[in-house]
């Protein structure tokens, strides 16, 4: 029990234990293995192979140096960054990209300069996105004449409201 009778929860094993077994190929041998930042991160860093400037609203396909075969059951996806995105406007444009388990060639990131004024430089070596792994199912898609009512429906879209609305209309649309 904490000071104030607040019971903290009891941690039973450390968070994200390296549970999958990934085996990796180094195509260009001069780029570190991803690797996880910190203990609980759930993306391990890629880096770019190549120097690269990506102008203001334009993309840019780098590649990592690596290859993996991921197991049965799994994929990897391609994340950004938050500290790139937040300050210089770096993103990938399929976010997040998908590595199907299959996929022995290079993994490249797909990316781009979301900022409207200045270019991104970027060197060789370089974090530039993050590779999440994780379970994946494989559906069995089964056709039938009616799904079944829910709660939610048909309603998308901001159905719940909460949505936000252009400055310029601001205060004058009806929620
Ligand atoms: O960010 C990404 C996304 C994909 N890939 C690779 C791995 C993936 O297994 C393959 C195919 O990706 P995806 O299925 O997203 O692309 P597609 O346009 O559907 O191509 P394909 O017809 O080859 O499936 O491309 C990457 O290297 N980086
Ligand atoms: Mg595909």
């Amino acid at each position: 029990m904490g000071k104030r009778g607040v019971r903290h929860a009891t941690r039973v094993v450390s968070p994200l234990v390296p549970s999958v077994q990934v085996l990796i190929s180094r195509l260009d041998p001069g780029v570190p293995i991803p690797s996880y930042a910190r203990p609980g991160d759930a993306g391990a860093d890629l880096v770019t192979t190549s120097d690269v400037e990506i102008a203001p609203g334009e993309r840019a396909i780098v590649g990592t140096g690596v290859a993996i075969a991921l197991p049965d059951g799994y994929a990897a996806f391609v994340h950004p960054r938050s500290g790139l995105a937040a300050r210089v406007g770096l993103s990938v444009v399929n976010t997040p990209g998908t590595i199907d388990s299959g996929y022995r060639g290079e993994i490249k990131v797909c990316l781009i300069n979301h900022d409207l004024r200045e270019p991104i430089r970027l060197s060789r070596g370089d974090r530039i996105a993050q590779l999440v792994v994780q379970r994946v199912e494989h559906a069995v898609f089964q056709e039938v004449e009616e799904l079944g009512d829910s709660a939610r429906g048909a309603g998308g879209y901001g159905s719940t409201g909460g949505h936000a609305v252009l400055a310029s209309t601001r205060g004058k649309t009806e929620e």
